[in-house]
């Protein structure tokens, strides 16, 4: 074993009756690794955690966890933990108990239980709180009570669903940070899903891109956003103008346009960010349908000879008007290339 494939996913095909969910996916996480599963709803990301959680039996492939087959091990021995975008505490117990109670149902008593649980407390910031109920908590802190719960099981991996969810745009940005600290601090291997691609960005070390059961790209969040390999993963992680490329020319609305510039060989499609479109000058021209201002930038959307372009400026430039024409150029050099297209 290396610590590079602590946890190994081999040929885990996941289904719900008749309906296969997740077929034949291979993946291997790293120890100490905080791993972000990306994708639309319903590409299989809750399955592929509830499989790894032991709340669902894979119908064939096998899950190894440092070392050890736990496929088939029910969910309550394996040494998983689970973190829920519904805190899912306990009401009537109050924050102290709620973190001891996973504790006391593996049989520890006295002082190395409350030692665990004040630590477990002081881990997410609450010592403070330990008697307070569930009710009289903000959703963040409820989040932390719920992930001081699972830390002092001590799990080999802890799987967290969507565990920001539930809370508001500060609270979020508050929570990101506060995880990724203390998965730093505690060095215990996360992975967490989302659909959310600023969060994953934001937050994980590696990103693994799903659609339709199967992974469609993994990479650090630099190479998610600078070098999506597909059109599905530049359309999600916001290249808002993807093409397809046949004989070295774009694929338009209106047919082939050849580019200027050098198309890498085995490049399939082309995508630029808004940011990378070339605005005022160029061989394109079109004409502003849409305009939206974003605090330091501004976004056209134009409709041209390619079909709509979104492109966007420095909001200090003078704003053009609703309906002008502007010339504009897609620069190869700037353009994220693609190697597979035909998902979107
Ligand atoms: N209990 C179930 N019975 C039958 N099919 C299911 C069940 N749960 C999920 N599915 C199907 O399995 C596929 C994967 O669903 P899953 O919940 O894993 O997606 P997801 O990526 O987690 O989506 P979301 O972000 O909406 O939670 C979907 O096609 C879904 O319809």
């Amino acid at each position: 074993m290396s610590d590079l494939r602590f946890l190994s996913l081999e040929k885990l095909t996941l289904s719900y009756g008749k309906n296969i969910a997740v077929p034949e996916m291979d993946l291997d996480i790293a120890k100490g690794e905080l791993v972000a599963l990306l994708g639309p709803s319903g590409c299989g990301k809750t399955t592929t955690m509830r499989a790894i959680a032991g709340l669902m039996a894979p119908s064939s492939g096998s899950i190894i966890l440092d070392n050890v087959d736990i496929t088939r091990s029910p969910a309550n021995k394996r040494p998983v933990g689970l973190v829920f975008q519904s805190y899912a505490l306990f009401p009537h117990l109050n924050v102290y108990e709620n973190v001891a109670f996973g504790l006391k149902l593996m049989g520890v008593r006295g002082s190395l239980l409350d030692e665990t649980v004040k630590e477990g407390l002081k881990t997410v910031g609450l010592s403070t709180f330990a008697t307070r109920k569930p009710a009289e908590l903000s959703g963040g802190q409820q989040q932390r009570v719920s992930l001081a719960r699972s830390m002092v099981m001590e799990p080999k991996v802890l799987l967290l669903d969507e565990p920001l969810s539930n809370l508001d745009a500060r609270l979020r940005l508050e929570m990101r940070n506060e995880l990724q600290r203390v998965q730093k601090e505690s060095g215990v291997t996360m992975i967490f899903v989302t659909h959310d691609q600023v969060e994953a960005l934001a937050m994980a070390d590696r990103i693994i891109v799903m659609l339709d059961g199967h992974i469609e790209q993994i990479g650090t969040p630099e190479d998610i956003y600078n070098r999506p390999i597909s059109d599905f993963v530049a359309d999600f992680v916001g290249f808002e103008n993807v093409f397809s490329l046949n004989d070295g020319k774009l694929k338009t609305a209106n047919g082939m346009v050849a580019l200027s510039g050098d198309i890498p060989a085995d490049a399939k499609g082309l995508a630029w960010r808004p940011a990378m479109v070339t605005l005022g000058d160029g061989p394109f021209e079109g004409t502003i349908r849409g305009t939206s201002f974003a605090g330091g930038t501004r976004e056209y959307l134009l409709e041209t000879s390619l079909g709509q372009i979104k492109a966007e400026c420095d909001a200090s430039l003078p704003a053009h008007a609703f309906g002008a024409t502007l010339k504009f150029d897609l620069p190869v050099a700037r353009a994220a290339s693609l190697s597979r297209v035909g998902s979107l």
